[in-house]
């Protein structure tokens, strides 16, 4: 396995993986890997001839208060993770071989940036549609993979591949969580211990939705009520929001749930954000 630390060096593990018509698959991480990442990695194998991954924890996707310094971090047991994967190639640079010190340009999906987890997170997505078109710019994968856990990130990243004509197919994996149902994040090792005890609620929402929905019709507004009145008696829970979107297009929604929609949610344990979401159906 190649270990890349400028894009020169990754250029070149890359160039004899291409031609003959190779399929490259590429998964972008921010590191400190658990099994929701190497789900991405086994299917990336599965679709693609050879595998490149990225680790690089992007400060433009954090803001001045976020935990961009905090961010866990271990780059050599992802190293030895990704390699027993059988990955090709590894881009592991620094912020300053990543960004020019007089960059100046972004990608931006205009609407989808700025709703949902966009205004708890100003200029997030922003950062990872800029990062994730010079990933993409780099390595120019055929195929890149990415978790549906992240279900906005994964519209912003599909929207933007639309409208810039980025020739990259987009492949979204279904979540991976722990036996208790929680989703599995690096920010996860942040929780307390009382913390890490509660945090199953989301999953248990979402699957109590799942399950209710189709035997007892709501409106968005009930099912919405409903699911943040459960979350809110979560101990140590503070639910910052509940969204009920159609799920192609993330559209709010009013009235009797009529179609698939998604059910996105956001709750502050500490100052650990957890999200999660589930497409259910009426
Ligand atoms: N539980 C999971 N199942 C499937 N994919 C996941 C899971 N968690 C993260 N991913 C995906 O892995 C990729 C890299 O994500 P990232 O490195 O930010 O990990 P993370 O665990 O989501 O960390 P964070 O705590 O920052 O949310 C993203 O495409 C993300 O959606
Ligand atoms: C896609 C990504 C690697 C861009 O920094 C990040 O947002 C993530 O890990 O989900
Ligand atoms: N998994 C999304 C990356 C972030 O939270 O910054």
């Amino acid at each position: 396995m190649d270990i890349c630390r400028t894009k020169a060096q990754m250029r070149r593990a890359l160039a004899p993986l291409r031609g003959g018509g190779a399929t490259l698959g590429l998964v972008p991480t921010m590191g400190y890997l658990h099994d929701g990442h190497l789900a991405l990695v086994r299917s990336a194998r599965e679709a693609c001839d050879h595998v490149a991954a990225s680790i690089f924890v992007n400060p433009t996707q954090f803001g001045p208060t976020e935990d961009l310094a905090s961010y866990p971090r271990d780059a050599e047991r992802d190293l030895a993770l990704l390699e027993a994967e059988g990955v090709a190639a590894v881009f592991l640079p620094d912020p300053a071989e990543m960004y020019h010190p007089d960059s100046e340009t972004v990608v931006d999906t205009t609407h989808l940036s700025g709703i949902l987890i966009g205004t708890l997170r100003p200029g997030h997505f922003r950062g990872v549609a800029t990062v994730v078109t010079k990933l993409f710019n780099i390595v120019q994968p055929t195929h890149a993979f990415f978790g549906r856990k992240d279900f906005q990130q994964l519209a912003v990243i599909r929207t933007m591949v639309r409208d810039l004509d980025i020739p990259v197919e987009i492949v979204g994996i279904p979540t991976q969580r722990a036996p208790d149902g929680l989703a599995l994040s690096s920010r996860n090792v942040r929780l307390s211990p009382e913390h890490r005890a509660a945090a199953p609620a989301l999953f248990a929402a979402l699957h109590w939705a799942e399950t209710t929905l189709p035997r007892n019709p709501m409106t968005i507004e009930e099912l919405q009520a409903a699911i943040t009145t459960r979350l809110s008696g979560t101990p140590g829970a503070a639910v910052q929001s509940v969204d009920i979107r159609d799920a192609d297009t993330l559209a709010a929604l009013t009235g009797p749930i009529a179609a698939p929609v998604v059910i996105l949610l956001a709750v502050r344990f500490g100052d650990v954000l957890l999200i999660d979401q589930r497409v259910v159906s009426p």
